[in-house]
């Protein structure tokens, strides 16, 4: 009865969240770019202002990962972000083609919902709000349940900030009763144009059953190749840094470490210097028995721990300042737990003959559970990136801590919380999500070719495509048309 009741107001809570929100999104659709920065300058402020407490709450709550990175992370889905989409055109007339007399207008998709996973749930609000608004959208949000309290506070804090400098009222909203009804809901009701999910692939895939437009993104499993020409200190302390933050919760955060024989040594010992413990076969067991619940589902309760936190689960002991737990694997898939996406801080490690081998290594890990996410490649041989450019990931990252590499923080990457696997990972994007992916494009095309009644066409003049004037249209009655929807445009706003 109780459970009832709750659906019941769960389902009803969402309608009005949706009819609100897109009441909302109809008026934002009419702004124009001086009046969606100020909105956006304002959320990134509060953002800031909150990215510890917020950090906190999220770490409180779902007991993921650690304070210190989730404000990084909070700040880099505000502050860096905004860096970049800053300059984005994203409102009104954004391309005019002269040659081809192409004029491209951008149009919001309209109200968006956000799936967020309990894994980054702070960060994931505000950088996916921000694009949101950027494109003149509304959101509204569909929480985790264990991440409830801090996803609401997050997107509370930027509805508020966005009301505060001018958007019109529940321009973002986020269920405050989460359940799998409320959110098929949402993911069904007619007012939402968009499902942006974020999180386990049994959801992304639901998104993807909804029968509307979504960007989907599931779960990686990256390998990383040392390869013998590789800085190996360097990569060492990139893998280190990369899976030691926020206790590898990203799904871009590297799941195993492939090291060919004639510096298996080398990479060992360096690792050990810089940190990393070897686990005996036995230990390798038992935590692999501990770090997943039925079949691969991640368990909870060792996602994005510490490594002492996953020894003192495990019943295993480390030697103090551990920071991460490597486990030897010989193969892939049942027989081999840490040959699965783990999102903490143990690693799987691979010792292979040469880069053939790797090469295979590698397509037997994306292949189990990775495909079209990320890989991470060492080396001083740009011709062997290329070759691992091959493998079938839209991330090949050379160099560098894929966890930051992936979301662009350290490579030149779009920022990012949400990572496209393309159609190979089952995704509708290859691509780091960005407002660009949350506008309609709406085009004014010319003809710029006569048509006769045969169906043949042929250049209306003999230097149309140069841009030159003459021909049937004039450029000058062109450009008087190109001026007439630009003063249209312009007085509704939107350039
Ligand atoms: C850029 C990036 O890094 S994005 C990272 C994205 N990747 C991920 O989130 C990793 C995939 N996630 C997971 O594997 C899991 O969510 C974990 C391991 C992190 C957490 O696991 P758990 O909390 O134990 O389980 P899970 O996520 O399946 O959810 C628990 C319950 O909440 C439900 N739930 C999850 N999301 C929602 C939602 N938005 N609305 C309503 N219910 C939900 C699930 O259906 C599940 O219900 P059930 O217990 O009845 O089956």
């Amino acid at each position: 009865m109780l459970n009832f009741d709750y659906d019941l107001q769960s389902v009803q809570e969402t309608r009005n969240l949706a009819r609100q929100a897109k009441q909302a999104q109809t008026e934002l659709a009419q702004f124009n770019s001086e009046q969606i920065d100020k909105i956006i300058r304002n959320m990134v402020k509060v953002a800031e202002e909150n990215a510890v407490a917020l950090a906190k709450l999220a770490v409180e709550e779902t007991g993921f990962g650690k304070v210190e990175d989730k404000v990084f992370k909070n700040r880099f889905a505000s502050t860096e972000l905004y860096q970049f989409i800053k300059p984005m055109q994203t409102i009104g007339v954004i391309k005019e083609d002269k040659i081809n007399k192409v004029m491209e207008i951008a149009e919001p998709v309209g109200l968006l919902m956000g799936i967020v996973p309990s894994t980054n749930p702070t960060s994931t609000t505000i950088y996916k709000s921000l694009i949101a608004i950027k494109a003149r959208n509304g959101i509204v949000f569909s929480p985790h349940p264990s991440a409830l309290k801090c996803t609401l506070e997050a997107a509370k804090l930027m509805n508020d900030a966005a009301v505060a400098a001018g958007a019109p009222a529940n321009i973002i909203g986020c269920i405050s009763k989460p359940s799998m009804n409320a959110t098929n809901e949402l993911m069904k009701c007619d007012e939402v144009a968009m499902i942006i999910a974020t999180g386990g692939s049994a959801m992304v895939k639901a998104a993807y059953s909804a029968g509307k437009p979504a960007l989907g993104v599931g779960p990686g499993n990256v390998p990383a190749y040392i390869e013998r020409t590789a800085d190996i200190p360097k990569a060492v302390r990139n893998i280190i840094a990369s899976k030691t933050f926020d206790n590898g919760t990203i799904c871009a955060s590297e799941q195993s470490v492939v090291v060919e024989e004639c510096i298996r040594n080398q990479v060992m010992e360096e690792f050990k210097r810089q940190g990393g413990y070897f686990m005996t076969p036995e230990e390798t067991e038992q935590v692999g028995r501990k770090l997943f619940n039925r079949g691969h589902a991640m368990n909870a309760k060792m996602v994005g721990r510490s490594a002492a936190d996953i020894a003192a689960g495990a019943g295993i002991s480390i030697p103090p300042g551990t920071k991460v737990l490597l486990g030897e694997q010989q193969g892939v898939g049942e027989q081999y737990p840490l040959s699965y996406e783990k999102l903490t801080t143990v690693l799987a490690f691979y010792t292979v003959k040469d880069w053939h081998e790797a090469c295979d290594l590698c397509m037997k890990l994306l292949n189990n559970g990775g495909v079209g996410h990320s890989l991470s490649i060492h080396t001083e041989n740009p011709e062997m990136a290329i070759k691992f450019a091959e493998k079938p990931v839209f991330r090949i990252l050379v160099n560098t801590a894929s966890t930051h590499g992936g979301v662009g923080v350290s490579t030149g990457l779009a920022p990012a919380f949400t990572l496209g696997c393309g159609t190979w990972g089952g995704s509708a994007t290859s691509d780091n999500v960005t407002p660009m992916h949350l506008i309609n494009i709406k085009r004014v095309a010319y003809g710029i070719k006569d048509v006769t009644e045969n169906g043949n066409s042929s250049y209306a003049t003999g230097d149309a495509q140069q841009g030159g004037s003459g021909g049937t249209v004039s450029e000058d009655r062109i450009q008087a048309l190109v001026n007439e929807v630009m003063s249209l445009l312009k007085q509704r706003g939107d350039c």
